[in-house]
């Protein structure tokens, strides 16, 4: 029987200052995995089986899984290209919590497709593969983004561009950041976050945000840590997300007062990273989010660097 495994990182959503058009993948400094994994083995009738620590909270049944509709979605595309239909059963490995901000859904649905396609010798390309990503997380969110698939997929900071090729452009990123992610242990519906927030905004605000994405960007390709850092600001979503995170205020002063350069919410939350540029910061922030910020046992966090590689084939 062959089995194709691939595993897609846990992302950062927005990093704050780039709602919906910026994200960053994350991998842990100590080496373990955050993220989930889908297996694709041959078999003569589909089934999904699930485990791992966040399996209890999936929606029951097969068919309202995300990795099930990922199926039938790639089914559908093969037919339209006239290839025939993959043969298959598969199994999702659900290491993020859902709801988190860390993009759990996209890391099930990067997998699941890069899996698939994988199996499949490849039929599809790397942004029509996007695509099908974008869409599938938009089913489950509310509306299409690319900010968790996009960086799961494709590893490292990566922007949006609104075109169908390129779906997303890969950015540089500053290989001496540390990235302290928390989990709260609570669960923020990204629809939900999306739904309190404006439809519109005032002209300020948005030329502070075009401004920040702007500087931003050209900070990067220059190598200018000081300058990116001091624009990563939400100006879009934190203030209004923030009153669903318990002790967002406090954790960000305790951040900042400790010398990190950033600290925002990590997608729609409740998530929260920090970034610091010496371990000693990354590991008193994260030592104070563990006492504080944290709460109940499901929480957790990580001291990362970006996750260049972006998904890949994992083996047994
Ligand atoms: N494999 C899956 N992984 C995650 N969510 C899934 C999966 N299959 C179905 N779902 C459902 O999709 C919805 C995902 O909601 P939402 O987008 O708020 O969560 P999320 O993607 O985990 O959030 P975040 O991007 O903030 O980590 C939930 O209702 C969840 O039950
Ligand atoms: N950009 C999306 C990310 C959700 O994880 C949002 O903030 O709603």
């Amino acid at each position: 029987m062959v089995t194709t495994k691939a595993y897609a990182p846990a992302s950062i959503g927005n990093v704050s200052l780039g709602f919906d058009i910026l994200g960053a993948a994350l991998a842990p400094v100590d080496g373990q995995n955050l993220g989930d994994w889908v297996a694709v083995s041959d078999a003569e009738q589909f089934s999904l089986t699930v485990d791992g620590r966040f399996a209890d909270r999936l929606p029951p049944g097969t068919e309202n899984n995300i990795v099930t509709k990922c199926y039938d979605f790639f089914q559908d595309a093969l037919a339209t290209k006239g290839v025939a239909k993959l043969k298959v059963s598969m199994h999702l490995h659900k290491a993020l919590p859902i709801g988190s901000g860390l993009g759990s859904s996209a890391s099930s649905i990067v997998a699941a497709f890069y899996a698939l396609n994988a199996h499949a010798n490849r039929p599809f390309d790397k942004d029509t593969l996007l695509l099908m990503m974008g869409e599938l997380e938009g089913q489950i969110s509310g509306s299409v983004h690319y900010d968790n698939v996009a960086p799961s997929y494709l590893g490292g900071m990566t922007l949006m561009t609104g075109q169908d090729a390129p779906v997303a452009l890969c950015l540089p990123s500053f290989e001496e950041w540390y990235w302290v992610a928390c989990y709260s242990g609570l669960s923020v519906s990204t629809a939900a976050a999306r739904r309190i927030l404006p439809k519109e905004f005032d002209m300020q605000t948005c030329l502070t945000f075009g401004r920040q994405i702007g500087v931003f960007i050209d900070a990067l390709y220059r190598g200018d840590k000081k300058l990116a850092s001091s624009v990563m600001t939400d100006v879009i979503a934190e203030q209004h997300r923030k009153s669903l995170l318990p002790h967002f205020d406090e954790a960000r002063s305790y951040a900042k007062a400790q010398g990190a350069l950033a600290f925002g919410i990590s997608g729609s939350g409740p998530t929260v990273f920090a970034v610091a540029d010496s371990l000693s910061t990354a590991q008193a922030v994260q030592t104070w989010l563990n006492e504080h910020y944290i709460q109940n046992e499901d929480g957790f966090s990580h001291i990362c660097k970006i996750d260049t590689a972006g998904t890949r084939v994992v083996s047994e």
